[in-house]
């Protein structure tokens, strides 16, 4: 595998990670002596996760590390605009595989809100988020073959805002043109205000879309370019 014709001048990298598991098993270790850290200096510890298909095996492996679960605020990257019942929701994943066992004492603060609109619900996500401890402790990213990262996708109505370092909304309304449902995102300058930041990446479709991402500009066409110019550790395995 080509990783070491990959440039990435800014970031740690978390690669050499043979399969699912492992890149699982690693990346609950750093998220979670990262939590023990901000818990140790600061009293409390804020994590924000994705959601998707490929975390569950990842929460699981984070929801069994010992650490005072108590003192962790969970919320996540972004939704869907779906209640949490939906199979999916983000939420429903977060809370049948991360919040259980030890971890079910962490407070989890939700995007999705039932409203009238994805708007409104935004705007009420925007008021639950200030319970969240910021600046995000730790953020756990994923990315789409499209470039997208939480639900910030390319040319999507309201990217702009999305991707503006002046946004002060906690939560913005998505309308995600490739996807079935709305979506809930935190933006870009909430989320790159994170004290870490992890991507966690798998196969070589989206290897190569990290590729793609690298050798050229445009975060209109691919979100995650904007992440790309922060610190970050990305995690990737075949
Ligand atoms: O729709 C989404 O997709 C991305 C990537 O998901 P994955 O299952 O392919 O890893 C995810 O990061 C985002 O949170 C999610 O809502």
């Amino acid at each position: 595998m080509a990783i070491s014709n990959l440039k990435l001048p800014a970031q740690v990298l978390g690669f050499g990670l043979s399969n699912a598991e492992q890149l699982a098993g690693e990346l609950a270790v750093t998220v979670a002596n990262a939590l023990r850290l901000a818990i140790e200096t600061r009293g409390v510890a804020s994590l924000v996760v994705s959601g998707g298909r490929s975390p569950i095996v990842f929460f699981e492996r984070l929801a069994r590390q010992e650490l005072d679960w108590s003192r962790v605020a969970v919320s996540l990257a972004d939704e869907r605009w779906v209640p949490v019942s939906h199979a999916d929701s983000n939420e429903g994943l977060v809370r049948r595989h991360l919040l259980q066992g030890a971890a079910a004492k962490a407070r989890f603060v939700g995007l999705y809100q039932p409203a009238a609109s994805l708007e409104e619900s935004a705007a009420l996500a925007h008021l639950a988020l200030a319970e969240l401890p910021q600046p995000i402790d730790v953020l756990v990213l994923g990315m789409g073959e499209d470039g997208h990262t939480a639900s910030l996708f390319p040319a999507s109505i309201n990217l702009d805002l999305a991707l503006s370092v002046d946004c002060t909304q906690r939560c913005l309304p998505m309308h995600a043109p490739s996807v079935p449902h709305q979506r809930l995102s935190m933006p870009l300058a909430l989320l790159a205000g994170a004290r870490l930041t992890l991507l966690a990446v798998q196969g070589r479709g989206k290897l190569d879309t990290l590729k793609q991402a690298l050798a050229a500009e445009g975060d209109a066409q691919m979100p995650i370019r904007a992440f790309l110019r922060h610190p970050l550790e990305i995690y990737w395995c075949p």
